[in-house]
């Protein structure tokens, strides 16, 4: 048998030297193989060519790629801002002070609004009152520098209104969202980034009152307040009120802001509620305004009436409320009737189909309930320092586990406009602008025809020889005032509607005298007339109401809560007993067919002469059945 020797190419003892190295040649070979490879021009070797250098490349690249993305996460933190949350409104006010938004290229124009301030402007913004507002919609990346930090900028369209957009990292973002990528190890880079935007936006804010509102529905947390308005800030002094009674406000939400570590220490949550009451018009919503400015505050005004606020909605919209703001419910005997008629006999048309509003004064209006409010108010979600803030025209309609104390911390009763207010009104019309030099006094000096008033009624008095003109002037002004005040009734018109009969006579105070006891008569018969019609309106409803009461009742209808007895149809209007449900005549022999025949064919809606019993309309529904039963 023939010894077959194995070689292998290395490491076998037999081996001899040249058997070691066997192989090279072959190797040798294919290294002449790759040469011939790469020199040849065949079109089988070119393409495998551009393939492996594009799979050399491709490999480089992601390489690349990868260290980049090490390098970001190890180097650099990125922020994101949602439009909706106020940080969005700092970083983008922020941004653009740095006028980075001036390198966009693409925009959104829009009618000028006082909606937000950080539209860049055309021109020089000193000389330009721009009518539209150019807002940047890029998606670009911008990198700037600030504060020796670079900084990369990324901000994902907004899809309009209530749209959503997708942000980079796959999440669904309603309305626009900001990504910040600051590339620094230092963790406070990206603190100081976000304090810097927010002093800037407040120093920026001062002159304004800013004013969030929910207006569409979203369900994700950041996103609740997403609209904001600006209004002039407004002086203490412009509220005319008893004295003392704006300033002893402002005093108490003062105190309460100040002294967040009294309320930690003794365990009480931070918080503190205000009711203001009563009628339209009175200045109770100017009232919070003018505070607001007053202590540098932003408000987050809520209308529980929309349709999309429910109990869920209405906490994820307090608790996203910054500490040190105020959040406002204005009206908020709308919302919900009070406990009494949400659980009186009427309670249930809540929930009856077709039955609309006018018809139905009592049905709940919102979907807020109220204990959903109650928890609101007691919760986490409003303490940290909030103000929380409720205007209605009807406190009776309120319940009364709101308003106790905890909740409701103040009341401020408003009322309509006593000859006092409206004198101080007709003076804040008519008088001179004052000028530093001639700088007025609060003159109730007892000769003074309004010495006796309760309010600060602003009358330039002269020490100055040279300024008797002014004091003259003042003299007839306030004697205007006076005459004008004694002509108007007490607690017969609101503020608001003194400010409008002034406002049609702008820088004619004698005219203002003369005519207003004719305005007081035309008003007088306009509210008669009004009132006429909406008792007609009112009877209406109600008897539109009776009339589908009786529908439900009489026919069976949807009335759940209620075991309805079958229908009783009046005994005097039918020519027959009324059929059962099965179509006999209760009691009595079976029918014969023609009796049968003209059963089926009877009209059985309610004949048009069918008047309800005496007791039937007003009795509650649980009485009257109980009656028919
Ligand atoms: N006491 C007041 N002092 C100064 N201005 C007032 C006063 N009351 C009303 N006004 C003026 O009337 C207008 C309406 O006032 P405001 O909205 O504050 O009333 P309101 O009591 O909140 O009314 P509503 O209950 O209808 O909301 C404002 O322009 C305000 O300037």
């Amino acid at each position: 048998m023939n010894k077959q020797t194995v070689r292998f190419p290395m490491g076998d003892s037999d081996s001899d030297s040249s058997g070691m190295w066997s192989w090279l040649p072959h190797f040798v070979g294919l290294s002449s193989l790759f040469a011939t490879f790469l020199s040849s021009s065949s079109p089988f070797f070119s393409s495998a060519k551009l393939l492996i250098l594009g799979s050399i490349v491709e490999t480089g690249r992601r390489i690349c790629r990868w260290l980049i993305e090490r390098f970001r996460i190890q180097y650099s933190m990125t922020a994101q801002f949602d439009e909706g949350d106020p940080a969005y409104e700092w970083v983008v006010h922020f941004l653009t002070q740095q006028g980075l938004w001036r390198r966009s290229r693409e925009f959104r124009v829009n009618a000028k609004s006082s909606k937000r301030k950080w539209a860049i402007h055309t021109r020089s913004e000193e000389t330009v009152k721009d009518n539209a507002e150019y807002v940047p919609t890029y998606e670009l990346p911008q990198i700037f520098r600030w504060n020796g930090y670079w900084l990369e900028i990324k901000r994902t369209k907004t899809g309009g209104l209530g749209m959503s957009s997708f942000n980079p990292y796959g999440m669904q973002t309603p309305g626009g969202t900001i990504f910040i990528t600051i590339y620094s190890l230092r963790m406070n880079a990206l603190y100081d980034f976000v304090e810097s935007a927010r002093r800037s936006y407040l120093d920026t804010s001062k002159p304004d009152v800013i004013i969030h509102t929910a207006d569409t529905p979203h369900y994700n947390p950041g996103f609740t307040w997403t609209n904001v308005k600006r209004k002039m800030r407004r002086p203490l002094s412009s509220i005319i009120l008893q004295e003392g009674v704006v300033q002893s406000l402002v005093k108490d939400a003062q105190e309460f802001l100040d002294t967040e570590d009294w309320y930690v220490n003794r365990g009480i949550p931070h918080r503190r509620g205000y009711l203001l009451h009563g009628p339209p018009g009175s200045g109770k919503s100017s009232t919070i305004y003018a505070l607001a400015g007053e202590l540098g505050l932003e408000i987050y005004s809520l209308s529980l009436a929309s349709g999309f606020v429910d109990d869920s909605f209405l906490q994820r919209a307090v608790s996203s409320v910054p500490k040190r703001s105020i959040f406002l419910i204005e009206d908020i005997d709308c919302a919900f009737p009070s406990r009494d008629d949400a659980e009186g006999p009427l309670s249930y048309l809540a929930n009856l189909p077709g039955l609309a509003n006018p018809y139905s004064p009592t049905i709940r209006r919102s979907s807020v309930t109220l204990s959903g409010l109650l928890n609101v108010i007691d919760g986490v979600g409003s303490d940290d320092g909030k103000l929380f803030f409720a205007t209605t025209n009807y406190i009776d309609r309120l319940d009364p586990a709101l308003l106790r104390p905890g909740r409701i911390d103040r009341k401020i009763q408003y009322s309509l406009a006593t000859q006092d207010q409206a004198a101080a009104l007709f003076l804040r019309f008519f008088a001179e602008p004052r000028t530093p030099a001639s700088q007025p006094k609060l003159v109730h000096a007892p000769e003074h025809p309004l010495a006796k008033s309760s309010i600060s009624v602003v009358v330039t008095a002269a020490e100055d020889p040279t300024e008797s003109k002014v004091d003259d002037k003042a003299e007839a002004l306030g004697r205007l005032a006076d005459t004008f005040s004694t002509t108007i009734p007490s607690n017969e018109f609101s503020t608001a509607e003194l400010q409008g009969y002034l406002l049609a006579c702008k820088n004619q105070p004698e005219e203002a005298v003369v005519g207003i006891t004719s305005w007081i008569e035309q008003e007088r018969k306009d509210r008669r007339e009004r009132k006429e019609r909406e008792d007609a309106r009112k009877r209406k409803a109600q008897e539109k109401q009776n009339t589908l009461l009786k529908g439900h009742y009489v026919y069976g209808g949807p009335v759940q809560p209620m075991q309805v007895t079958p229908p009783v149809p009046p005994p005097l209007e039918m020519p027959h007993p009324p059929p059962n449900a099965s179509g006999f005549v209760s009691g009595g022999p079976p029918p014969s067919q023609d009796t049968l025949h003209e059963a089926s064919n009877q009209d059985l809606s309610p004949s048009p002469a069918y008047e309800p019993r005496e007791n039937e309309a007003t009795l509650p529904v649980a009485e009257s059945a109980a009656a028919a039963a």
